[in-house]
């Protein structure tokens, strides 16, 4: 439905957007994720038509929409700023852009009514926007963007000054307004959490370049870069030897994992015949008692850091160059163990993930 193809960005000699090319499919929830000046508010306003591509093509249902201004695309454009009108009520708010559409009353009231009920604000119409909350007003807003029925919804970090919890419940209302209204929208956010929550599928930034677009499952569990690995969420790295390679798998030797065979990642070149590994700090378990595994490794803990329902133990390994970081929960009394216990820790091989540097 979206096509971008092959679109850069420069800002004089400074590449905001290199050489990026993506697919978004009608219907999808869709989110760019990354850090802080990565260009993901570039690609966003480059579908939206507030910024041109230096090079490239951007489609929508097959139609070049380059020089095309936003207004005559069917994209519409929610900010992190609600800018709602403070003069104007919460009704007059959300019919303002249809006025250009000269509709006549009893259609507009119609369509307003039906925007305002979609972000549950029925009841709030003749509110003025001092009278709001601010996740009320961020309604508004979405409301004044899904009244002119665009086919394409973006949002550029339209979460981001509400408070966590507010943040979490406007969340979920988000993922199933966009399942109730089946149009595609797409996010832009550096929230790791939010990405993962919301999305069909991610597409990971940095520098300007995409580094991988999966769904959220693959990118957290499959990542193809120590990069993305490292953003979303934690991951203990470790330096394995090659011992043997196909075209798509990877057979190593770890220091204390053994010998495992895993997929090779994307773009991937070995240096020097070795690769990093790596494994997410919850997929490694205290063993407890006489527990076994087939998998295991032990050390002691030099190290505890208490979150509420989980424990962060960092765990020194003989052998191996960094502590491992464990994240367990906290139902069998992780909390409990004493920094300088010994322990063993149970994984699962298929956990661990070969990265390209
Ligand atoms: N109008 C501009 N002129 C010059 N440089 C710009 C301009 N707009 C953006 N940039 C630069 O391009 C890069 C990408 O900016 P962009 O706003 O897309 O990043 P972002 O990933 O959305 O970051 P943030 O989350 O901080 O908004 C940044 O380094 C930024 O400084």
């Amino acid at each position: 439905m979206i096509t971008i193809e092959a679109v850069n960005k420069f800002y004089g000699i400074y590449k905001a957007l290199d050489d990026v090319s993506l697919d978004i499919a009608a219907g999808e929830f869709f989110s760019l994720l990354g850090p802080s000046g990565c260009g993901k508010t570039t690609l966003l306003r480059s579908i939206a038509g507030f910024d041109t591509p230096s090079t490239g093509d951007i489609r929508i249902d097959g139609q070049s929409v380059i020089g095309t201004p936003p207004n005559r695309r069917p994209t519409n454009m929610v900010f992190q700023s609600y800018a709602i009108f403070p003069h104007l009520d919460v009704e007059e708010n959300v019919a303002y852009g249809l006025k250009r559409l000269k509709l006549d009353a009893s259609e507009e009231r119609r369509r307003v009514g039906a925007a305002l009920d979609q972000v549950r604000l029925g009841h709030l119409g003749k509110r003025r926007a001092h009278e709001l909350s601010g996740g009320q007003r961020q309604r508004v807003a979405l409301a004044r963007a899904l009244v002119m029925r665009p086919k394409v919804l973006l949002l550029d970090e339209p979460l981001s000054a509400l408070d966590k919890k507010l943040r979490e419940e406007m969340q979920v209302e988000l993922r199933s307004l966009q399942k109730a209204v089946g149009i595609t929208f797409i996010l832009v956010t550096h929230d790791q959490y939010e990405a993962l929550a919301l999305s069909d599928r991610i597409a990971v930034m940095f520098g300007g370049r995409i580094a991988q677009v999966a769904t959220p499952k693959e990118i957290y569990q499959r990542p193809t870069t120590r990069q993305v690995a490292d953003f979303l969420g934690g991951m203990n790295f470790m330096k394995a030897r090659i011992t043997g390679e196909t075209a798509t798998r990877l057979s190593v030797e770890t220091p204390r994992f053994g010998g495992v065979t895993l997929d090779k990642p994307l773009g991937f070149s070995a240096r020097n015949g070795t690769a990093t590994i790596g494994i997410r700090p919850e997929r490694l378990r205290v063993l407890w008692d006489d527990a076994r595994s087939d998998f295991e490794v032990a050390g002691r803990v030099v190290d505890r850091h208490y979150f509420g329902e989980i424990t962060h133990l960092i765990v020194d390994i003989p052998g191996m160059e960094q502590p491992l970081s464990v994240s367990e929960t906290n139902n069998f009394g992780a909390d409990d163990i004493p920094v300088g216990d010994a322990v063993r820790l149970a994984y699962d091989p298929d956990a661990l993930v070969a990265l390209s540097d």
